[in-house]
């Protein structure tokens, strides 16, 4: 790395988005400040970083701003491209790995909403989507070790921090997601036997008492 560079993430633990960039920076071997965030009391630093969305990751590059994590991703992957590229060369397979990445934001954060933050008949449509979402991503996994074939990639960067919520989805919505999606789970764990995962990923019951915190602020049970 260049003298002189300043990073700095702007993050809170629970936050999948903000895992995403934890395990990009580690792939890189980006020496960072991590800052903690409180999202119900957000710093002046966060509010002035990311004014349109005043949401975490914000990833501070000598001063200026990124924000939203996949396009954090792929500034990361631009700017330190001397090693573990997230995104293949090929402009198809590039377009394959923004793919998926985006059907994770679209479709899995907002099951998880449902399984967490509702009950009765909406929260079971959630936990029956997310489970079909997870079969649609094992179809795409297929027989590959990573969705980014041999090795870790963009996608794979992009959905394994969801893992660290998985408890909470089982928990709370009380199914088995290890018994619907085998195939993913082995996925998992190839992802977390790399380092630059474990050490990223947050604690599932850390991010349980989180979503305890959240349900009581907003009145669910
Ligand atoms: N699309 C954004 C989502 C980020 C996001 O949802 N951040 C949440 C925490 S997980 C946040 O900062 N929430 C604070 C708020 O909504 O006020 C990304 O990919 O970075």
């Amino acid at each position: 790395m260049k003298m002189a560079e300043e990073v700095i993430l702007l993050d809170a633990l629970p936050s999948s988005f903000g895992m995403r960039v934890r395990i990009a920076l580690a792939e890189k071997g980006i020496q960072y400040e991590y800052k903690e965030e409180n999202l119900v009391d957000k710093s002046p630093l966060l509010l002035q970083m990311n004014p349109v969305h005043k949401m975490i990751p914000v990833l501070i590059h000598n001063g200026k701003p990124i924000c939203e994590s996949l396009i954090i991703l792929q500034y990361i992957d631009e700017v330190w491209n001397h090693k573990s590229p997230l995104l293949p060369s090929d402009p198809y397979q590039r377009s394959q790995a923004r793919f998926w990445a985006d059907f994770v934001d679209k479709k899995i954060y907002d099951c998880s909403k449902r399984i967490l933050m509702t009950t009765g008949e909406v929260q079971e449509a959630g936990k029956k989507e997310m489970i079909e979402c997870l079969k649609l991503l094992e179809g795409e996994l297929g027989d590959k070790l990573f969705f980014g074939g041999e090795t870790l990639r963009f996608m794979d960067v992009a959905l394994v921090p969801f893992y660290s919520w998985f408890y909470s989805y089982e928990t709370c919505g009380n199914f088995s997601l290890r018994a619907e999606c085998p195939k993913l789970m082995a996925w998992v764990q190839r992802c977390m036997e790399k380092e630059s995962v474990s050490k990223s990923l947050t604690d599932p019951h850390k991010v349980y008492d989180y979503v305890l915190q959240l349900k009581k602020r907003f009145g669910v049970d």
